[in-house]
């Protein structure tokens, strides 16, 4: 894929903190958009059919990484799609580079004052965060920021519900179609 794709058939890529709504609100995106829903975890899980914490179980994290990437290399390049990624998988360069070339990256962003609310729910399912403090947990958080800020937006979800992040995506998706490509 070259610069010449309309932004209208780039695929869309969904970024942010571990359980932020990544793959409920890509899910619903896609929905909405008639557009194919990828979310990269999910593709590791049916490859080793097993949950992220055996994969990490299984091969480690490092090697878990140079999987995310493969397949996030080979997806992204693909138009039309709405692709959620793992919350680190914007620690590899090449992962940001390619998505940012090639699609619209979307960054969901939440406070830890509500992002600590959600983490009895997702715990279990988050290799990362398992035997950590409540601090080192806080400290990932805010240091993992840093890798969020290349992004082509940003949207805040405290307070929001899936649904409405999902409408306000595709809203503004529709305007930016508008501007940038009026045909
Ligand atoms: N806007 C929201 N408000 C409240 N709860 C939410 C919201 N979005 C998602 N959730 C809930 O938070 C949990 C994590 O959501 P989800 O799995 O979509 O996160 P994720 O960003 O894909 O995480 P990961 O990076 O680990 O893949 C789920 O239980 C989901 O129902
Ligand atoms: O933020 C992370 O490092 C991770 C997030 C999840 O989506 C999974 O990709 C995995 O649990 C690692
Ligand atoms: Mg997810």
């Amino acid at each position: 894929m070259n610069g010449r794709v309309s932004i209208r058939e780039k695929s869309i890529v969904i970024i942010g903190f571990m359980g932020v709504g990544k793959t409920t609100v890509g899910e619903l995106v896609a929905k909405k958009l008639y557009r194919t829903f990828i979310d990269i975890d999910r593709v590791i899980e049916e490859k080793f059919d097993g949950p992220i914490v055996k994969v990490f179980e299984q091969i480690g994290e490092q090697a878990f990484r140079k999987l995310e990437k493969e397949v996030i290399m080979d997806i992204c390049t693909q138009r039309l799609k709405v692709i959620s990624l793992g919350g680190g998988a914007f620690l590899q360069d090449e992962i940001r580079k390619i998505t940012l070339e090639n699609c619209i990256v979307i960054f969901l962003d939440i406070t830890w004052k509500l992002w600590k609310e959600r983490l009895n729910i997702i715990i279990d399912s988050r290799p990362v965060l398992q035997g950590l403090t409540m601090e080192e947990i806080e400290d990932l958080f805010n240091r993992r920021k840093g890798i969020y800020t290349n992004h082509h937006s940003r949207l805040e979800t405290d307070h929001l519900n899936a649904n409405e992040i999902a409408d306000y995506i595709v809203d503004s998706l529709k305007l930016s179609y508008e501007l940038y490509d009026p045909n």
